[in-house]
């Protein structure tokens, strides 16, 4: 592994384990478990937690994937999955740990980069709060700056009419993913649909909505929450890759179960230290 490799997977490991610190108990019920390369470490940290802190006698803590590789990892761990369908009707999840591919300075996040993206936003969108852990690649000002685009969930049946109406949205250059050998077809998720990658220009946040800044799409410029609407409502989109809008907390006081923004984002940084962006430090 070069030496930059070896700073970025130690930077993500870090932030790992400061997360789980923080916001992991073993007296907790239900977790989620996101996917990609950065939860290893998550999951790491809560086996290492686990082994020193055995939960309460007759305690069980149960881990709920957001699909078939974050299942593995659990399971690899030695720790407990259970579906998301099998939650017992009235549960939250005390807490889901989920890396990002890009995080603005609200906690807005870019996912999707992996495939995964419709069972993570179910996941975060059911637990008291999401806890994201990245590296420092991942921290920009606004989304869309060093992600080139937005991951997007489709129905098979559908990606061609998807991707005109992306186009009429501003995004002239939105792909079909693919395997990297072309010949094996559009890469299929968990759920067996496709998914698109749509370029933008770089996304506006809430608050530069709130300073006047027009994010309704006029000349290509969308704000965060007015493109993850749009793009939702496209006939054929199951999920997007933008988790926006309530974090857990704004949730849960609106009435509501949980919201898709994390409450706070552990990023790894270069020189071996964590940063923490808490979503009530910022708003
Ligand atoms: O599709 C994948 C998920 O949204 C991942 O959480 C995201 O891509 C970040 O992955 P990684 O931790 O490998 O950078």
């Amino acid at each position: 592994m070069s030496d930059a490799n070896e700073r970025i997977e130690s930077a993500k490991r870090k932030a790992a384990f400061r997360a789980v610190a923080d916001h992991f108990n073993s007296s907790m019920r239900f977790v989620g478990i996101g996917s990609g390369s950065t939860i290893v470490y998550g999951v790491e940290a809560i086996k290492a937690h686990l082994a020193a802190n055995p939960p309460p006698p007759n305690h069980m803590n149960w881990f709920v994937p957001t699909g078939w590789n974050s299942r593995k990892v659990i399971e690899e761990a030695g720790l407990l999955p259970i579906a998301f369908d099998s939650l017992p009707g009235d549960a939250m999840l005390e807490v889901c740990f989920d890396g990002a591919d890009e995080v603005d300075e609200e906690l807005n996040c870019i996912k999707g980069g992996g495939a995964c993206l419709f069972q993570e936003k179910l996941v975060a969108c059911r637990s008291k709060k999401f806890v994201c852990i990245a590296d420092y690649r991942k921290d920009q000002k606004r989304l869309l700056t060093n992600w080139p685009s937005i991951p997007i969930e489709v129905a098979p049946i559908a990606h061609a009419s998807v991707l005109r109406e992306l186009k009429l949205l501003g995004s002239t250059n939105a792909k079909l993913r693919e395997h990297s050998l072309a010949k094996t077809g559009p890469i299929q998720t968990d759920q067996s649909f496709y998914i698109i990658d749509a370029p933008f220009k770089t996304l506006l946040s809430a608050l530069d909505v709130k300073n006047g800044h027009d994010g309704s799409g006029k000349d290509g410029v969308w704000d965060v929450d007015t493109l993850a609407a749009r793009i939702k409502q496209i006939n054929g989109v199951l999920e997007v890759g933008i988790f926006a809008g309530m974090n857990g907390v704004q949730a849960q006081r609106a009435g509501l179960q949980g919201g898709a923004r994390p409450v706070a984002v552990y990023f790894g940084l270069e020189d071996g230290e964590v940063m923490v962006k808490k979503a009530a430090e910022i708003e």
